[in-house]
């Protein structure tokens, strides 16, 4: 059995350095992860004005008195909540231009109901230089009301930009159909702990009392829930069993165990982690991503890879992104047998994987697609490792260390060859 430890959480961590710029004073967020994606909020962060930096697993920023009013497109094009950070600084200085954000490209990933929150909060937006600019007509936000649901469940990002916008509003804001994702949850906690007064309302509705500023507060990074499923799922994958320390079943969400769990995989709580193994054979099974606390999307591909080991038909429906399937070309050149009609895959499996030469274009295609060089016979090649990068501070080394034989391919950073 090997042991395995865990990152801070990625997708909590982004929003944290955003909700951090309308903070006054010094912050330090621990257990940040060392990914690339958290070098580009720090270069986000000087571009503003602020001081910022990462020593360990420690991000520190003290932001500016004053907030810059742009953030460069070359830096906003390469993560995902770059509209959450433009917010962050138009709540607090009444201006910003920022780019269309980028993160991955798996389908079309609008940021509409972030730009109404703006546009409720009293900003005027509009589209210049290829991105947004945006500016507050009165001196601070003014209070508003809103869903922040679309017809795919509540926006995590748009949630977030909502509070950003309310927690500095003149007056009382009312935001209905929030997503509760961890994400919000930790950031909600973060502003109540630096002066903001957030009240979460039953109902998946928050109440927000706009304040004059909000002081500083320092906060931890939970664990990587993502990193977490996949580093069980290649334990799965492989026959294997691992300890992963620093983490809970409680970090999971009832919908990914709920899930595993049917398909054989068992986890349960030790004193120093969470141990992971499999119980005998893979089983068919279901995976239906959702909102909080259903399925994650991000945990999708991977499943999508378990499910070619399992013994009989499984299907994977994606309702978050109806056409998250960027992996199945990849998983396909491995042997994989799977139908895609729309938002559903079709999986027969057992398929003796044999290894292949692909290519993942973001985070989790590229995940998936690893996972899958683990479960083949023979010395596989992927190309696409600067998406793993983004999300993942160390997941090869980590898999090395659990058993994997993994080299990165002299003279291409960005190939391994499992
Ligand atoms: C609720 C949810 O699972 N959110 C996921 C989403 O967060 P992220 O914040 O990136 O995306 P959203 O939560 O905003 O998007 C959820 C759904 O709403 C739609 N939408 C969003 C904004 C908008 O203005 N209009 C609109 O229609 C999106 O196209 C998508 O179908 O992607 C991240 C990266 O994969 C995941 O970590 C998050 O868990
Ligand atoms: C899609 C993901 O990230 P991002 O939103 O940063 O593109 C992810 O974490 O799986």
């Amino acid at each position: 059995m090997g042991t395995c430890p865990v990152q801070g959480s990625k997708n909590v961590a982004l929003h944290l350095y955003a909700a951090a710029l309308l903070m006054r004073g010094p912050v330090t967020i621990h257990n940040a992860p060392a990914i690339t994606d958290t070098a580009v909020c720090v270069e986000i962060a000087t571009h503003l004005g602020a001081q910022a930096g990462y020593v360990g697993t420690d991000f520190h920023v003290t932001p500016p008195a004053r907030l810059g009013d742009s953030i460069p497109a070359e830096l906003g094009r390469r993560i995902r909540p770059t509209a959450c950070f433009g917010a962050a600084v138009l709540a607090s200085t009444g201006r910003i231009w920022f780019p269309l954000p980028g993160g991955d490209a798996f389908c079309d990933r609008p940021i509409g109901l972030h730009l109404t929150a703006m546009a409720n909060a009293g900003a005027t937006v509009e589209n210049r230089h290829g991105g947004v600019d945006v500016r507050l007509t009165d001196a601070r936000p003014k209070a508003f009301s809103m869903s922040l649901n679309t017809p795919f469940g509540p926006s995590l990002g748009a949630t977030v930009t909502a509070l950003f916008m309310a927690v500095r509003a003149n007056g009382t804001s009312v935001l209905e159909d929030i997503s509760v994702e961890p994400e919000v949850l930790h950031t909600v906690d973060f502003l109540n702990s630096a002066g903001a007064r957030i009240e979460l309302l039953p109902g998946n509705r928050a109440e927000i009392t706009g304040v004059d500023e909000l002081g500083h507060a320092d906060c931890t990074v939970p664990a990587d829930r993502l990193e977490v499923g996949t580093i069980a799922i290649a334990a799965a994958i492989t026959g294997g069993q691992v300890l992963l320390t620093d983490t809970r079943r409680a970090d999971l969400t009832p919908g990914f165990l709920d899930c595993v769990e049917a398909i054989g995989m068992v986890l349960h709580d030790q004193p120093d982690g969470l141990f992971v193994r499999m119980d005998d054979e893979i089983r068919p099974g279901e995976v239906v991503t959702g909102p909080h606390p259903e399925f994650p999307t991000d945990l999708q591909p991977q499943a999508t890879t378990l499910l070619t080991q399992a013994n009989g038909t499984s299907q994977v429906v994606e309702r978050v992104y109806q056409q998250r399937a960027t992996h199945t070309p990849g998983l396909r050149a491995f042997g994989a047998d799977i139908e895609q009609e729309g938002n559903r895959l079709k999986i027969s499996g057992p398929t003796a994987f044999t290894a292949a030469d692909v290519e993942g274009n973001d985070i989790r295609c590229v995940t998936a697609l690893v996972l899958a060089a683990l479960a083949a016979r023979g010395e596989s090649r992927i190309a696409g490792l600067y998406h793993l990068a983004r999300g993942y501070g160390a997941l090869v080394p980590k898999l090395i260390a659990l058993g994997a034989e993994i080299t990165f391919v002299e003279n291409d950073p960005g190939m391994i060859a499992p």
